[in-house]
């Protein structure tokens, strides 16, 4: 999709990927309607993005992802104030095992309805245009980990949801795209957090030594390098069905390539 003139929502907005996919899609001449839970983040990263690229073209709106009505208040707010909504970011996520129903709400239930709001407002009969779905899984949704086994669950369960999606044909008839992306250890506060214990120094992970350890071995990622393969998937002409992997050694790796469509 060429990017210009297209408006995007992305969810988890406020910092990490989604403040520099936020700041990726302007650059490019999108409109951004982001959001996040974290109002006072937010508002600086608003702050900031407005500096860069107007006022006219981002737009912070506080919503926590698990709560139905904030969500759908997102979807109006873009439609009011930029018209439509081309491409959906379904970023927001958590890492936390010792929270794990709180893990599944935000990061498989949210992302979920995120989709269907997104496929509705895209449905050509509802005003929309077509357009694409992104959303965030992990490598994590490729690979096992005992060491964060309620987060590896929802990362599955994204790229299942996602690639079952891709292959209806009534959505490919509407236009619409979905794709997943599964980036592995990448320094956000995220990774932080998982290494050395969150804000309150509560482990987010199980076994954070050996992680560490598995980690090092793999190497880390930077944003620019996620971001990067995150712009790929958007330009593509065709990304529907896609589940672009990247880590530090092999960089980006599409995967099940030629098996996006059913085995039914
Ligand atoms: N950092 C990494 O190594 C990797 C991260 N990911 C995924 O990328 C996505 C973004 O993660 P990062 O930027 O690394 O993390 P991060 O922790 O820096 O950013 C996550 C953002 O999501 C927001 N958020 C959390 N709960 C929310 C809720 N209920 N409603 C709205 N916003 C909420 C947070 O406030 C924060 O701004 C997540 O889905 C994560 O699972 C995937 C692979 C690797
Ligand atoms: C500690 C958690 C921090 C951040 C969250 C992130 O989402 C979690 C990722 C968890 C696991 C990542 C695993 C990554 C695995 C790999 O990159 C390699 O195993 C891939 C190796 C080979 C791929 C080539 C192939 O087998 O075809």
């Amino acid at each position: 999709m060429k990017v210009v003139g297209k408006v995007a929502v992305i969810t988890g907005g406020a910092r990490g990927f989604g403040k520099a996919f936020s700041e990726a899609l302007l650059k490019r001449g999108a409109k951004v309607c982001f959001s996040d839970i974290d109002v006072s983040g937010g508002q600086q990263s608003q702050h900031e993005l407005a500096e860069k690229f107007g006022e006219n073209s981002v737009h912070f709106v506080k919503c926590d992802v698990t709560k139905e009505e904030e969500f759908r208040d997102l979807f109006r707010e873009c439609l009011s104030k930029f018209k439509k909504i081309n491409i959906m970011v379904n970023n927001a996520g958590i890492l936390d095992e010792a929270r794990w129903e709180k893990s599944i709400d935000v990061n498989m239930t949210a992302m979920m309805r995120g989709t269907y709001l997104a496929l509705e407002k895209m449905n050509p009969k509802n005003g929309g245009e077509g357009g694409i779905i992104i959303n965030v899984s992990s490598a994590a949704g490729l690979y096992p980990a005992h060491f964060l086994p309620a987060y590896v669950a929802t990362k599955h369960g994204i790229l299942g949801f996602t690639r079952s999606l891709a292959m209806d044909p009534l959505y490919q008839s509407q236009g619409i795209q979905l794709a997943s992306l599964c980036p592995a250890f990448t320094s956000t506060n995220m990774l932080t957090e998982a290494i050395h214990g969150d804000a309150g120094g509560r482990k987010t992970i199980l076994y954070p030594d050996l992680a560490k350890t598995i980690i090092e071995k793999l190497g880390i990622c930077s944003v620019a390098d996620i971001t990067d393969a995150f712009i790929e998937l958007v330009e593509k002409e065709n990304c529907n069905g896609d589940v672009l992997m990247i880590n530090k050694k092999i960089g980006k790796q599409y995967q099940f390539v030629n098996k996006t469509t059913s085995r039914l």
